[in-house]
């Protein structure tokens, strides 16, 4: 098995008892990115309180500098490490802009770069190379805006012209939602502001759509769905906002998947009384495979007896992001899981229909591909290697399984980094029934100056 330099190896633990612990989870990726980007084109200086920090939220931050804007880490409430202030500036060009593997990043930063005056460079891992950017490069022609690519796709550069007008435009957001998010986000600052519709056969994680919405609003911008697929921003300051960050409820899947799976217990602390977040459909997914979950006093607590899990179909279109950690349960379970509705995420931070169905063959268990998903039969599992793919929720589904399955060896732990640095340590602490906090175990990269 070949393995970059950075690999961590890491045999996934396997659970001896049932499991009795209660989480505590670092912040959103999603809601951090966005607050980052609005806060760098916002009328005064913000104070994000509890952010994600991590390698994606370290990157948008990078790249947000790059763009003129001044971040620092200021001291925050202990377990939760440093605040992060943010200090707008007019957008400047004439820098260039490592995206990594952050589709937040990819998507969302040409767009302000062409608010700015001057040529930015963008480019990614090589993996970033791959996925889909066809629709940003359209847009921002589609905007007037001059970019230069060879393919359509990573890397490319954004000639920033001074200013964008705005007015109308059509895409395709059926490989992503982001490519809808990152017009709507810097739409306040065209002259004319948006009107934005999608064509195409599909629209996925409408979700964080609303969250992008919302994201809006909060800072007092009129953005608002004007049909299915049609959206509005009108063009306006966007206000300061100081915001703490709700913990990430997408990586709260595998954390409660592991009590689908082992029986038993997990209390997550911080649950949003509401929220935009993906994750609130966990409870319901999860209820699918016999959980049960009840939010009170500020916490999920997710219960699950263990032993046999059922069978399931899902549709999941909404939540293509949770879908890595269901196919891991589905592995598990002893009826057939179909999961659907996640074509698109063959254009994420790996093909992760692919991964997983290689990756569950290499357990000697069965997955097939669907048209937009998979399914995986019930059968036998033993231990084996497990790829990353430098994907944190690929690595974080091969956890899931090997709470039962002894041996599963996870070629590259360190993927997690992209949003969940300390998921080893907060994995061991929830397998040992032991508290942990986020920021306890600092992750490799913080989202503070380098
Ligand atoms: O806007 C966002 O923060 C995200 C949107 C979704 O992207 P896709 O629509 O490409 O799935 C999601 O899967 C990704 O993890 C984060
Ligand atoms: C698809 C994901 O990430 P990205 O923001 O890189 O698209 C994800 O986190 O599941």
């Amino acid at each position: 098995m070949s393995q970059p330099e950075h690999s961590r190896p890491w045999t996934a633990p396997t659970a001896t008892a049932r499991i009795d612990a209660r989480v505590q989870l670092p912040g959103s990726k999603s809601l951090t990115n966005r607050a980052l980007l609005l806060a760098a084109l916002a009328d005064g200086p913000s104070t994000l309180h509890r952010p994600l920090r991590s390698r994606d939220a370290a990157i948008m931050a990078e790249g947000l500098r790059a763009l003129g804007a001044a971040i620092r880490e200021v001291p925050g409430d202990g377990a939760f490490g440093p605040d992060l202030e943010i200090a707008p500036a007019p957008v400047t060009g004439g820098g260039s802009i490592d995206c990594g593997l952050a589709g937040t990043a990819m998507r969302f930063l040409p767009i302000v770069a062409a608010l700015g005056d001057g040529p930015v460079a963008f480019d990614g891992d090589p993996h970033a190379r791959k996925r889909p950017m066809q629709q940003t490069i359209a847009a921002l022609q589609g905007l007037g805006v001059r970019v230069d690519a060879d393919e359509p796709r990573l890397p490319f550069t954004v000639h920033g012209a001074g200013g964008v007008a705005g007015g109308e435009l059509e895409i395709d957001a059926s490989a992503s939602s982001q490519f809808v998010s990152a017009l709507l986000l810097a739409a306040p600052r065209f002259e004319r502001g948006l009107t934005l519709h999608h064509r195409g056969e599909r629209l996925p994680s409408l979700p964080h759509i609303e969250m992008t919405l919302e994201a809006l609003r909060q800072r007092g911008v009129d953005a608002r769905s004007t049909g299915e697929a049609s959206w509005r921003v009108e063009p306006g300051p966007i206000a300061a906002l100081d915001e703490q960050i709700e913990p990430d409820l997408s990586n709260a899947a595998p954390f409660l998947a592991a009590v689908v799976a082992v029986g038993g217990r997990v209390v997550l602390d911080g649950w949003p009384e509401s929220t935009t977040q993906v994750g609130r459909m966990l409870p319901e997914l999860l209820a699918a495979f016999g959980a049960r979950s009840r939010v009170a006093d500020g916490s999920l607590t997710v219960e699950a007896a263990g032993g046999e899990i059922p069978g399931a179909s899902l549709d999941m279109h909404a939540a293509g992001e949770l879908s890595p950690t269901v196919v891991a349960l589905g592995a598990l379970a002893s009826g057939p899981v179909e999961v659907t509705g996640i074509g698109h995420t063959r254009g994420h931070e790996t093909d992760r229909i692919r991964a997983l169905i290689d990756n569950i063959a290499a357990l000697g268990g069965r997955a097939t591909e669907l048209p937009d998903g998979i399914r995986v039969e019930p059968g036998p599992l033993a231990g084996g290697d497990w790829s990353a793919y430098d994907d944190h929720r690929i690595a974080t589904a091969g956890a899931v399984l090997g709470l039962r399955v002894p041996g599963v060896e996870v070629d590259d732990i360190g993927a997690t980094a992209k949003t969940i640095p300390e998921f080893p340590e907060l994995w061991a602490a929830m397998l040992e029934g032991r508290d942990l906090e986020p920021g306890a175990t600092p992750g490799p990269t913080g989202a503070g100056p380098g």
